[in-house]
């Protein structure tokens, strides 16, 4: 049971590694979501005596003795219809009948714990392996877990909790009930039903005995052979599933540069510098013009991206170039591609076709992890977390995330102190993300009313979620500050104040600028602010102009 386990939680770990590695490019790929399914399936079914019966290697007791059961009956067979019994039929009926008792000593293991069973510290460690475990499968958390390097901190997490709960099941006196439970004891009677029989055959030739005997030796037969095809079959299963848990540990990222390829992130003073420009190939651009087919399509010479499934693309032509410590606001209809843009700068999804440079250098020579580290930024559609305030503030910077401290600074700087200051367990109550998490996950599949959860209004998530960006956005490795309309819930103090801290931060203590800053919003007062003022427009900007006109 314990190899079992430890089996299963490397297993379960590897998988957890894996999910919180990739990007969102390839996880959006149908291919691998599945090759993934898969995976998890197998991950998940690996159990020694439930799922997929022989990924267990002790389920070769079972395969050997419905082999031995079936070869002892069809010699009990042979030796009916020959009328002469032979040493070798007891021998292979004692042997069958002796298997299911060993089995069932050997493959009791994973039965679940019984949930109420668990003590609270362990009930708690239970929801949050579950929490964690959504973390890094959902893609909605996935930019943020990217953005924030937050898959170390994940998979830590995930593997206290788990070694709590995997603990507590095997300590739950549910397993060794489960133990007695699975000696089987009729399995073993009718097994050692056909010693007597045979003995009887040997000593008398009884008619009606050796006529029963036959029969019930047919019918044992047909029932082995069945569950052996069916082990046979389950066996196939799992040797399916285990190819696609080896191939989908082996997916690399997209966005990850080949390691021959990667270059360092090259620093520069004053921030960070980001071009998106043209790809002069004259011949290249002539050819295309000799073969011009009318559409915009054949002159796309700027930063271009469709998202997958998609006949129309969200960014076309884009071109701009942001000096180091410039502010850059972003304003456009409503799909008009800037969040996209932001995704597509913040490195998050790739782009199909032009070139990006930060610091001069290619962005996709970049390690992504290098360049995060980099970066903040608060997105449209930011990550709400179930846990705690102090939590959800601090993966912001991960390694504060225990200091209570620096995350009231933060929450300082987002003028969220106020929505802390009414919560009735101050940093440390567990918010409530959605409607259902009021019901909190229990172990052993049971469900329960989570106690002391809160919610917060659309306006205090955004200040949370500022406050979050806040965390790193103030270190001096921090380069650029990217924010997708991080006050359209927020009320016009709030807005100035936020606006007030970016462009505080953003400058050293003699006023010199040390952070790019891009922020997106649909407010000109807000977008008064930048050096700069860019316009998207569908997505595309009119050909020769660029599509993010400097002002
Ligand atoms: N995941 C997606 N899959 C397919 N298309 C998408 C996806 N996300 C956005 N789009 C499309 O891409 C285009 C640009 O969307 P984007 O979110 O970048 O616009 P936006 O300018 O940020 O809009 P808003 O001002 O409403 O936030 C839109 O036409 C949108 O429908």
């Amino acid at each position: 049971m314990i190899v079992l386990n430890s089996a299963k939680f490397y297993m379960e770990r590897k998988q957890l590694e894996q999910r919180v590695r990739l990007d969102l490019p390839t996880i959006s790929d149908p291919v691998i979501r599945d090759l993934l399914q898969e995976s998890d399936l197998f991950v998940r079914s690996f159990h020694g005596s439930s799922g997929f019966g022989l990924v267990s290697p002790l389920e070769i007791f079972r395969v050997l003795s419905l082999a031995t059961e079936i070869s002892s009956h069809l010699l009990l067979i042979y030796s009916l219809t020959r009328c002469s019994t032979h040493v070798c039929v007891l021998v292979f009926s004692t042997f069958p009948a002796m298997l299911p008792l060993l089995m069932a000593w050997f493959s009791s293991a994973p039965v679940q714990a019984d949930p109420w069973a668990f003590t609270p510290s362990e009930a708690q460690a239970a929801e949050r392996q579950e929490k964690l475990r959504n973390l890094a499968y959902s893609d909605a958390y996935r930019p943020e877990v990217h953005l924030f390097g937050l898959g170390k901190w994940i998979l830590e997490s995930w593997t206290t909790s788990r070694k709590v709960v995997l603990e507590a099941d095997r300590n739950s006196p549910t397993h060794s009930a489960s133990l007695t439970s699975s000696l089987n004891l009729s399995e073993f009677l009718t097994s050692l039903q056909h010693i007597p029989l045979i003995l009887m055959l040997q000593s008398s030739s009884v008619s009606l005995g050796s006529l029963t005997l036959y029969r019930s030796s047919i019918q044992s037969v047909v029932f082995a052979t069945r569950s052996l095809l069916s082990v046979v079959r389950m066996a196939f299963q799992s040797i399916f599933l285990m190819g696609a848990f080896t191939a989908a540990m082996q997916i690399k990222p997209l966005l990850e540069p080949k390691r021959e390829e990667s270059v360092p992130y090259p620093s520069i003073r004053g921030g960070m510098k980001l071009e998106a420009r043209y790809v002069w190939f004259s011949l290249l651009l002539f050819l295309r013009f000799l073969h011009d087919d009318g559409s915009h399509a054949s002159w796309k010479r700027g930063l271009c991206f469709a998202y997958p499934g998609s006949s129309e693309p969200a960014l076309r032509d884009v071109n701009f170039t942001l000096e180091a410590g410039e502010t850059l606001a972003i304003v456009g209809h409503n799909g008009s591609g800037k969040s996209t843009l932001a995704n597509v700068l913040l490195r998050i999804t790739d782009f199909n076709a032009g070139t990006l440079r930060v610091n001069d250098v290619d962005m996709r020579a970049l390690d992504p992890t290098s360049f995060h580290a980099r970066v903040s930024a608060v997105f449209q559609g930011f990550a709400k977390f179930s846990t705690t305030v102090q939590e959800n503030v601090g993966l912001g910077r991960v390694q504060d995330i225990d200091a209570p401290e620096r995350v009231r600074t933060a929450l300082r700087l987002a003028d969220a102190e106020g929505v802390v200051r009414a919560l009735p367990a101050g940093l440390q109550t567990p918010l409530e993300a959605a409607a259902y998490e009021k019901i909190a996950w229990a172990p052993g599949g049971g469900c329960v009313p989570a106690t002391g959860h809160h919610g917060l209004s659309g306006g205090e998530w955004q200040r949370i979620a500022v406050a979050r960006a806040f965390m790193r956005a103030r270190q001096p490795e921090i380069d650029l500050l990217l924010f997708d309309e991080p006050t359209s819930s927020l009320d016009a103090h709030a807005q100035n104040h936020v606006f007030n801290t970016i462009a505080d931060i953003s400058r050293d203590a003699s006023g010199a600028r040390t952070k790019s800053v891009i922020f997106i919003t649909h407010r000109l007062s807000t977008a008064r602010r930048a050096d700069k003022v860019a316009m998207m427009e569908n997505g595309v900007g009119p050909y020769p102009f660029p599509l993010l006109a400097q002002n």
